[in-house]
């Protein structure tokens, strides 16, 4: 064959083989290609991370509006991809939940979370079953919750009585009051016994402010994660405050064990675990894995930052827009006394009746979620949504705050207006447990909150009480309309300068009295 016929033929034959990868669209099963989702162009090397500023969630929400409610970020050398409507939520959480149901990897589940020996980084599988049913078991299900009832009703009544006996306009920073009677709480019912003074002291302002370091640093989008060429320089210095944070944390659950293991068993979490543990079983009934002291300290850290901050910061905004909203204020006091009355403190048994409080906190979960971004999961399988291609191992974020304040699924979105989730609102019998997706603070799906339950049950009990109880004026000659209601940065919505408050009295002496 002469060298023109040879080279024509070869031409010939890379044309054809061109043309047929093209039409089989270069994809796996012959599949047209789809195109990822659209998304702004990033820097070299470190992509977006240099572009979600101090409030992501805030960045993201703009970046929606130009790129549509599922959009594409490139951190590093991960792909990200951002859901940020109701009807994206929905595909990535419902639909695609099972291929979403996995954490990425990142240094907080390292270094803080005992190398992901937790409950929320654990690889989905059997220990993180286990791990939920432990949890359901002695603190979430029905009968745990209702077993538990009473240790809610009387630490958050210490709360206002401690508050009422300090009285004659003493400013308090509400924030850490409930914070101590959140902690408090869930100690009682995890660990046998409260972890603070009542009146908080010293080491309940230390916790805190753990709990709150927790939150930033787990915030911080960590140039180390995603340039594994920059890990060893740790360039923000994340690693190395989490590693001090770790040993703060660890020595307390030490403390805590050992008092634990001295004191007589109880029926609280702990003592199910370290008697399990004493006897080589397993986590969970049904598990193989045999329970060992770092899964305790590691499931009581989790317990211990993913249900206080977020449970009290909740109460500290529901409060902080109650008094910036007389009226509402008024009208959640009003049904307070018709079904309560004034002469007691609410118990748990009243919280189904009270209608228009129940709309209250809903109103706060939506405007103020305490994990604006939730929790990130990763996609194991490539798969499609919204006729996009979201390749296997991208990482998801919800952005359940901007998805709350949708101007397309809530008219008047910035506006603390109860009213439209009681019958003939616009969004009455709208929930936050994870099924109606234009407001899921809890998440959704198969790693949807695993304190949800407890959660909702001590932020509704606690803003009910505290509104009932007392009255309520800022300090520090702050007017309502003045109160600054910005956000602070970090994984957990803060406010930037704590509600500081005189409340006073306002019911009978004899409800305040110790019963
Ligand atoms: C106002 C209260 C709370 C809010 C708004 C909240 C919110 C969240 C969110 C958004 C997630 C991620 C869900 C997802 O990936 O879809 C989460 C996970 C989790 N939360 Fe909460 N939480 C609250 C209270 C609590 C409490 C009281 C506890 C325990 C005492 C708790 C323990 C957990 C745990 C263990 C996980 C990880 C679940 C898993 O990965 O399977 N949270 N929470």
């Amino acid at each position: 064959m002469d060298l023109s016929l040879l080279l024509a033929s070869l031409a010939v034959a890379v044309a054809i083989c061109y043309l047929l990868l093209r039409r089989g669209g270069g994809g796996a099963g012959g599949k047209q290609q789809l195109p990822l989702p659209p998304g702004p162009r990033g820097w070299p090397v470190l992509g977006n991370l240099p572009q979600v500023g101090t409030k992501p969630h805030h960045t993201m929400a703009a970046l929606a509006r130009e790129h549509g409610p599922l959009f594409r970020l490139r951190f590093g050398v991960a792909e990200v991809v951002v859901a940020a409507s109701a009807s994206v939520a929905t595909q990535f959480l419902r639909t695609h939940d099972a291929n979403f149901s996995n954490r990425p990897p990142n240094s907080g589940a390292e270094h803080v979370a005992y190398n992901y020996q937790d409950l929320v980084f654990a690889p989905y599988g059997a220990r993180w079953r286990a791990l939920r049913k432990l949890c359901a078991l002695h603190l979430f299900s029905a009968k745990a919750l209702d077993d538990l009832r009473a240790v809610r009703e009387g630490e958050v009544a210490l709360m206002v009585r401690e508050l009422v006996r300090r009285g004659g306009g003493a400013a308090v920073a509400l924030g850490q009051e409930a914070n101590v009677c959140a902690t408090n709480t869930l100690a009682r019912a995890t660990v046998g016994r409260r972890v603070f003074a009542v009146d908080g002291g010293e080491g309940a302002r230390e916790f805190k402010e753990m709990v709150v370091e927790l939150m930033q640093l787990a915030g911080v989008f960590n140039v180390g994660d995603f340039v594994p060429a920059l890990a060893w320089l740790d360039p923000q210095g994340v690693v190395r405050r989490m590693k001090r944070l770790h040993r703060r944390y660890d020595d307390m659950m030490d403390r805590i064990i050992r008092e634990r293991e001295a004191a007589e068993e109880g029926k609280d979490l702990l003592s199910v675990m370290l008697a399990r543990m004493r006897h080589h079983q397993p986590l969970a009934d049904g598990d193989d894995t045999r329970i060992n002291e770092t899964d305790i300290k590691a499931l009581l850290l989790n317990l211990f930052t993913a249900g206080t901050d977020t449970t009290s910061s909740t109460v500290e905004w529901a409060l902080a827009e109650l008094i910036r909203h007389p009226d509402v204020l008024a009208k959640a006091q009003e049904e307070l006394d018709a079904v309560v009355g004034r002469d007691r403190l609410v118990s748990e048994s009243d919280l189904p009746r009270l209608t228009y409080l129940t709309a209250v906190i809903k109103e706060t979960f939506r405007l103020h979620p305490s994990t604006p971004l939730s929790l990130p999961r990763v996609a194991a399988e490539e798969c499609e949504v919204n006729g996009y291609r979201i390749p296997r191992g991208t990482t998801l974020l919800v952005n359940v705050w901007a998805i709350a304040r949708d101007p397309e699924a809530w008219p008047e979105p910035l506006e603390f207006r109860p009213g439209r989730f009681l019958p003939g609102g616009e969004h009455a019998g709208v929930d936050v447990k994870g099924s109606d997706f234009e407001l899921i603070p809890f998440g959704a799906g198969r790693r949807i909150c695993a304190g949800l339950s407890w959660g909702l049950r001590m932020v509704t009990l606690m803003t009910a009480t505290l509104v009932h109880a007392l009255d309520w004026e800022l300090a520090g000659g702050v007017t309502a309309d003045k109160l600054d209601m910005e956000e602070a940065y970090g994984l957990t919505l803060q406010r930037t300068v704590p509600l500081m408050v005189k409340p006073a009295p306002r019911l009978l002496p004899s409800a305040y009295a110790v019963e």
